[in-house]
């Protein structure tokens, strides 16, 4: 099979978007983790599938989001950036605000007139049970953080918040010295998480100012993640560490997020989303 792809990344976390608007989506995880394979096939963080909604569901566009390891998930902060630029830039829309379904929420993006774009990422969750989180007789601590007690006896304090999408959220005094790469596959191996997690290492430079890294379930550290840049965002306005709204700096390019601290109110995800190239890959 021919298939038609175009390559996109919203501050460098990747994306191979598909267009199914006139034919179904059909590929199996295997054909999925092709095309996310870096050496055998395109390469790339997540598969981003772009669809019509559904008969009478009052949406603009169905929004499918895969990790590079097959799975379908629930969320993708710079993935929907990049199907908004996608939608508009193949002229599938001639909305600059448009809504998207995902598996689990309706989120609205907007064109910013500065050529960024502005995604309304709902409220996050704060309970645990919706990551989900099965924390048994385990309580929070007084800053609202969680004691894992991790494989080999490692220990972290962990902020457990869902955007959609499961995360749990580490205070750093420096991410890049923060052991990402070892206490992120930590975290994610705790049976308590049974649909996996995002693992976010926040550094709070001001009120305002940010540093993040992310280690995402079912794709590793990428060099952006929406989501988890939301969630982090959350955790640190819910302790008092920072303002309504952040600047973060990720390995990848620079993210805003703001929220009102209003446990019903939108989280608001504001950023690049850059076209790469256009191709073809035999699967
Ligand atoms: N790895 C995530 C999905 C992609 C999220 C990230 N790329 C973003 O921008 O939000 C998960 O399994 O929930």
């Amino acid at each position: 099979m021919q298939l038609p792809f175009t390559k996109m990344h919203g501050a460098g976390n990747d994306f191979v978007v598909l267009d199914a608007t006139t034919t179904p989506f059909d590929l199996s995880p295997e054909q999925l983790r092709r095309l996310g394979d870096r050496r055998f096939g395109v390469g790339c963080d997540q598969i981003l599938v772009v669809e019509r909604p559904a008969p009478g569901d009052d949406v603009d566009f169905r929004y499918r989001i895969f990790n590079n390891d097959g799975d379908e998930v629930e969320h993708c902060g710079n993935g929907a950036r990049c199907f908004l630029r996608y939608v508009t830039s193949r002229g599938l829309t001639a909305q600059s605000v448009v809504r998207v379904r995902t598996v689990n929420a309706v989120l609205e993006l907007a064109l910013m007139p500065d050529g960024r774009v502005r995604v309304d990422m709902g409220p996050p969750r704060l309970v645990p049970e919706s990551l989900p989180f099965e924390a048994g007789s385990l309580r929070p601590d007084p800053r609202g953080l969680w004691p894992l007690q991790l494989v080999d006896g490692v220990h972290v304090d962990a902020a457990l918040i869902s955007m959609g999408n499961p995360h749990a959220v580490l205070f750093v005094d420096d991410v890049d010295s923060a052991p990402v790469t070892l206490l992120g596959p930590q975290v994610q191996a705790d049976p308590r998480f049974p649909q996996g997690v995002n693992v976010g290492f926040l550094q709070i430079q001001t009120r305002a100012r940010a540093r993040i890294r992310v280690y995402e379930r079912g794709a590793g550290e990428t060099l952006a993640c929406g989501t988890g840049t939301c969630a982090a965002v959350v955790a640190g306005i819910r302790a008092g560490l920072l303002d309504p709204a952040v600047e973060v700096q990720a390995r990848g390019g620079d993210l805003r997020i703001e929220w009102s601290g209003q446990a019903t109110d939108s989280v608001f995800l504001i950023g690049p989303a850059t076209l790469v190239f256009e191709g073809t890959i035999s699967l």
